[in-house]
């Protein structure tokens, strides 16, 4: 079925059958040249570079045999984001290992293409890689960061002259594109009118398309995008999905998607690998008729089905419970009082760009309710949230009043003092240092208590209230081997769940979780999600963010909705 959305027929004059074909079939070579194959592995021995091919226990593939052909759109499907089989597969596309034979597994592409044009004085032209042929778009990858803490702040705040790189001007220098290219490429991205921002200025969901559009304008034979989906909003993921379809039917570039259940297969992905959760490297590879015919594949798009379907229910019982919620907690202590705010960028008077981001928004956050601030990419949340953070130069005004007093008259650090946070901008600032400097799991838990971001020694008290917490956590990951890794050496999942433990650990009166979940497994996400349920105390408040329904907690009974700043639900 798959095949009819083929689109490379139109680019290259090839029956839609021939995708069926095994790949060293004779009778095609000869019917005609079929365009050549991006990968190819053929009963390929797989090893970690350093590891020796006399010990396959320690191989990654003991015997691969996968050919990824031009026409063909593989999404790679594991139930978890951790999933080693994934990774393995991910780094084995890219060339990151080693083949025995070598001649075992190759790019046939690569042959085909012509050589990198350079000056002579930079030696001249070279031969590809496979590095030129693939991008790879991690939800780990960083826009222009180096490995300390950030201030993601900065970007509230009147831009530093070191901050003031644009969108436009990062793209060409990272990239070498023009500037018709990169106008060509952020219109489809529908970026076009973000160019001229500052990097720093953009939101989440835009940073996310930023990276997308990075990886496009380095003109790679074939993008290899993990997750793409998360962070996005409904309307932007499918936008990105009719994208990617019309880069793979033009072949500018190819598409290869990691994908996690819960998403939704598109209708363009022609192959799957379902990966397995553990170690043992097994992979079922095929058609994508054919492997969802499999019963492990139905199983866990069945389970990604049930979610989002129940997920539906949930979002139609929160409205119901809204307004019963709203009265329990209608005489309890206001944690948050946000009384017609403003928040605007550019003068025009200045000769600027006005730009309103939020607009005369009224906001009571009481203890002990359970908020989504739920909005389109780019429709203020993350700035809403920077007001009740206190991070945000404009929440000094008269019109914010936090935990019972004026903004002006509270100490950053008794404010922090009052909140638990994750966000996306944490995700990306939290330190990721490797040596001896490096934080564990468990030492990146106890700067939550101090919301700090370096080395505090946990104090007898908040060793065993760490010890609580993973108690009541009840996920088997998290052991005491697993507390002792390295952050920086966990799977962006896990850090995401130590970065979620480090807002728990203090029980603070107000919890903001802003994308939460977002790297982690179903597993790790049911466990997240019990927690909020049931653990929280009743007088702890939460505002959560997510762009995913079936991600919302059942407990999480208010809703606060933007649309271009404006509040347009509130229940
Ligand atoms: N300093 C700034 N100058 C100009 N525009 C800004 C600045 N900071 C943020 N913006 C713009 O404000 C808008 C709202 O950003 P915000 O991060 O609040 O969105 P969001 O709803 O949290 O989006 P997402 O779901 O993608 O995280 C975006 O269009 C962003 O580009």
């Amino acid at each position: 079925m798959s095949l009819r959305t083929a689109p490379s027929l139109r680019t290259w004059p090839r029956p839609a059958a021939c995708t069926r074909l095994r790949p060293f079939s004779l009778s095609s070579r000869v019917r005609s040249a079929p365009p050549p194959d991006i990968f190819r592995a053929d009963k390929a021995a797989v090893y970690p570079f350093g590891v020796p091919s006399n010990d396959p226990k320690r191989s990654l593939f003991p015997s691969l045999s996968l050919t990824v052909r031009d026409a063909d759109c593989w999404a790679i499907l594991a139930p978890t984001s951790s999933s080693p089989t994934r990774a393995a597969l991910v780094a084995t596309l890219r060339h990151q290992v080693r083949f025995d034979p070598i001649s075992s597994a190759s790019h046939p592409i690569l042959a085909t293409l012509p050589p990198v044009e350079r000056p002579a004085d930079e030696g001249g032209p070279r031969d590809r890689t496979v590095d030129d042929l693939i991008q790879f778009v991690s939800f780990k990858t960083r826009l222009g960061r180096g490995s300390d803490f950030d201030d993601y702040t900065a970007r509230y705040y009147s831009i530093r002259d070191e901050d003031k790189l644009t969108v436009r001007q990062h793209l060409r220098d990272a990239t070498g594109a023009d500037d018709a290219a990169v106008e060509d490429k952020a219109a489809a991205l529908q970026m076009e009118t973000l160019l001229d921002s500052p990097l720093i200025t953009l939101s989440n969901g835009q940073t996310r398309r930023a990276r997308v559009l990075r990886a496009l304008l380095a003109r790679p034979e074939l993008i290899i995008l993990e997750e793409p989906f998360t962070g996005l909003d409904a309307p932007s993921r499918a936008h990105l999905a009719t994208l990617l379809a019309s880069l793979h039917a033009a072949r500018s570039p190819r598409v290869l998607l990691v994908l996690r259940p819960q998403d939704v297969l598109p209708p363009f992905v022609t192959h799957l690998a379902l990966a397995d959760a553990t170690g043992d490297r097994s992979l079922a590879l095929g058609p994508r008729g054919e492997v969802l015919a499999g019963v492990e594949a139905r199983a866990l798009l069945a389970a990604g089905e049930r979610e989002r379907e129940a997920s539906v229910q949930r979002a139609m019982r929160r409205r119901e419970a809204g307004e019963r919620a709203a009265k329990e907690t209608e005489g309890r202590k206001a944690l948050v009082e946000l009384k017609g705010v403003n928040v605007t960028y550019g003068r025009e008077e200045d000769g600027q760009v006005e730009r309103r981001i939020l607009r005369d928004l009224d906001w009571t956050v009481r203890a002990g309710e359970r908020w989504l601030l739920a909005g389109h990419n780019g429709s203020g949340k993350s700035t809403l949230l920077a007001l009740v953070l206190g991070d945000h130069p404009r929440s000094f005004n008269e019109d914010v009043t936090l935990f019972g007093q004026p903004r002006y008259r509270r100490a950053t650090a008794t404010l922090q003092q009052n909140i638990g946070h994750v966000s996306p901008e944490i995700f990306n600032a939290f330190p990721r240092k490797h040596g001896p400097e490096a934080l564990t799991a468990y030492e990146s838990i106890v700067t939550g208590f101090e919301s700090v971001y370096s080395y505090r020694r946990a104090t007898a008290e908040q060793a065993s209230a760490i010890d609580a917490l993973v108690r009541q956590l009840e996920h088997p990951l998290v052991t005491p081997e697993f507390l002792a890794r390295p952050f920086a050496a966990l799977s962006a999942g896990e850090q995401s769940l130590v970065l979620l433990l480090r807002a728990l650990v203090k029980r603070p009166p107000l919890l903001v979780l802003d994308e939460p979940f977002s790297g982690m497994d179903r597993q790790t996400v049911d466990k997240a999600q019990r927690f909020l349920d049931e653990e929280l105390d009743e007088d702890q408040a939460v505002i959560m963010i997510t762009h995913f329904e079936e991600e919302v907690p059942q407990s999480i009974n208010r809703v606060l909705r933007l649309e271009e700043g404006k509040v347009v639900e509130h229940v």
